[in-house]
């Protein structure tokens, strides 16, 4: 993006949408950082909390507390309003609260005149990006979930862990609902150039192996959920890495809802897969030859997540 001063508006200023403007603060990622919350005060206490650690931190931003009309020349808007799962929800379980409140969010946003790129965090977040893009009109590459960067961030920390190596070299993904549904794509998996499944036969490692990995992965979420009640560092720094991507016109492959056009044999929803990500949003779906095995459960995933866009969102647009 060429702007002089990056701009960012996060809506949302809980728990995930304070972890991802901290982390902003210490990466020094954009100039202006504006904060909204339906509770004003709120966004005010935390805007005085972050403006008072500017003297010991690397970069200066401009931080404030503000409405919606900031949102006219932002680059980006950060979608993290909504409700967290109690222990024993799933994300699908806040549709119905969440889409009521990314609706009104996203109309605020675009009476703006916004015309930059929405991020969506709140869950479901592959629903709520389709609600965000549908309520806002804006070009379908221009509004993108964070999906399955979360879950993906979790994969290549727990393969680092069981190999030995670097998250840096494991370029694995986890494709799908941003849920129960997601999955890796295990044979397009590789730990630097070189293929993850030949690593596993040569080193006598387990398959097994994997598969408990993808499921701690999996139920990481409520493993946290169960502990301290909701999960923010982790989606934060996630957030902060697709910001950075769009801000610095990375053309980076991240793995984020984007929205289907076919290129997996579905259409009409957004869904975790990589995508190249650059100063426009999403520039392309990368395609990958999937087995009928992983073909099988992106189609479910799908399934899973079109029902209820039908039977649940759609009439409450
Ligand atoms: N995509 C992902 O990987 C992850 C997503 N999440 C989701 O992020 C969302 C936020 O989670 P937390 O920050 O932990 O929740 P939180 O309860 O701490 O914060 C939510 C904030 O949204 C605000 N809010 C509610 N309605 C609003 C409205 N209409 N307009 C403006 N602000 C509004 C609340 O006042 C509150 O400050 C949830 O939907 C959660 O499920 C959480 C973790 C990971
Ligand atoms: C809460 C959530 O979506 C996660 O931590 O994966």
């Amino acid at each position: 993006m060429q702007k002089e001063k990056r701009k960012i508006v996060l809506v949302g200023t809980g728990f995930v949408g304070m972890s991802f403007a901290y982390s902003m603060l210490l990466s020094g990622g954009c100039d202006q950082l504006v904060l909204i919350d339906v509770n004003k005060e709120k966004a005010i206490g935390e805007a005085m909390d972050l403006q008072h650690g500017l003297p010991y931190a690397q970069h200066k931003i401009d931080i404030k507390a503000g409405d919606y009309d900031e949102c006219k020349d932002a680059d980006i808007v950060v979608i993290t309003a909504g409700a967290t799962q109690k222990p024993g929800e799933t994300r699908l379980d806040l549709t119905i609260t969440d889409t009521k409140i990314v609706k009104s969010v996203t109309e605020n946003i675009m009476s703006s005149g916004f015309q930059g790129i929405i991020v969506v965090a709140s869950n479901p977040v592959d629903l709520m990006t389709y609600v965000a893009q549908k309520v806002s009109g804006l070009p379908k590459h221009r509004v993108i979930g964070t999906g399955t960067l979360l879950d993906t961030a979790r994969l290549r920390y727990m393969m680092s862990e069981y190999l030995g190596i670097s998250s840096k070299n494991i370029h694995a993904y986890i494709m799908g609902e941003h849920g129960d549904s997601s999955f890796v794509p295990w044979t397009h998996a590789y730990v630097g150039c070189k293929k993850l499944l030949a690593i596993l036969d040569e080193t006598h490692r387990d398959l097994n192996d994997l598969q408990n990995i993808y499921v701690q992965v999996q139920q990481a979420g409520y493993e946290i959920v169960n502990r301290k009640k909701s999960t923010y560092y982790g989606i934060g720094l996630s957030l902060n890495r697709l910001c950075q991507a769009i801000l610095k016109d990375e053309h980076v492959i991240l793995t984020i809802a984007a929205y289907q056009n076919d290129e997996y044999g579905q259409k009409g929803l957004y869904i975790g897969v990589p995508a190249l990500i650059s100063a426009h949003g999403v520039e392309e779906i990368v395609t990958l030859d999937l087995n009928e095995v992983d073909q099988q459960k992106f189609n479910n995933s799908c399934e899973t997540l079109r029902a209820i866009i039908k039977d649940t969102i759609d009439p409450l647009l």
